[in-house]
């Protein structure tokens, strides 16, 4: 399985240009490519995309799955945190601005790499979605993303290895990396992390694309779990019981 990253499709230079780049996702021609091309190549794909929402002015940013056979997974996730932030010194974001945010937490989809639950970016920093993903039977929890350097530099790793430790589940974080447009440069370091919290595989610091590999051992993914049973040690009597 290939896990791509967040936006996969195109970085606008401003809310106009993407909305324009936007469709429908049946209408999508970058869809039908990957949904191809997964077919050839007989592999699974996890990729971001953008997508008309019902809001003539606001579109999705969203996290679609595709089987081998080129069948796009339904429902499709819509990121459910939006970035809108306005840090000292910078970086200043809006998403709100052209993004409606996801109404839905989709359950982990079945995939030859074990359950993955799907997030998007900036979902990395709410602990209670991973968890719940979690609880719901994931065994790898996805965030491809296009950090910001500041951000990337202080949070990134730390934020994906607190994911992987205390929900127990391998990490499978795809990101941009370097300048994407004039606007935009994006932290990179996209990395595999396992239920330890060990970082498997990352990729270099090029402004070149690269890809990490590792492989996913859902016996040591158990057997961690027994080891240390985490989920059940919860204080759901003191912190209630997230429901579905
Ligand atoms: O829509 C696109 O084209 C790409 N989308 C993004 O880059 C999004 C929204 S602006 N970026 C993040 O969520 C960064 C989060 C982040 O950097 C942090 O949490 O620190």
């Amino acid at each position: 399985m290939i896990f791509f990253p967040e936006a996969s499709d195109f970085t606008a230079i401003n809310n106009e240009e993407a909305l324009s780049l936007t469709a429908s996702i049946e209408n999508l021609q970058f869809i039908e490519e990957i949904k191809n091309s997964a077919q050839k190549n007989n592999i699974w794909v996890s990729i971001g995309v953008h997508e008309n929402s019902h809001l003539p002015t606001r579109i999705y940013n969203s996290h679609v799955l595709i089987t081998s056979s080129g069948t796009l997974i339904q429902p499709i996730y819509h990121k459910l945190h939006l970035f809108d932030i306005s840090i000292q010194d910078g970086p200043h974001f809006m998403e709100s601005s052209y993004v409606l945010k996801g109404e839905n937490i989709i359950d982990p989809v079945e995939t030859p790499v074990g359950k993955v639950g799907m997030m998007v970016c900036y979902d990395i920093r709410f602990p209670e979605l991973s968890l719940e993903l979690r609880k719901r039977g994931a065994d790898v929890l996805t965030y491809p993303a296009a950090f910001t350097l500041k951000t990337g530099m202080a949070h990134w790793e730390v934020l994906l290895r607190a994911r992987a430790i205390e929900t127990q589940t391998y990490v499978i974080a795809s990101a941009h990396i370097g300048k994407q447009n004039e606007n935009r440069t994006s932290f990179g370091s996209a990395m595999i992390v396992d239920p330890w919290g060990t970082i498997l595989a990352r990729c270099p610091e090029t402004t070149q694309p690269s890809f990490a590999l590792a492989e996913i051992n859902l016996d040591r993914l158990k057997n961690i779990r027994v080891g240390m049973p985490v989920l059940e040690h919860r204080r759901t009597d003191l912190f209630g019981e997230s429901s579905k």
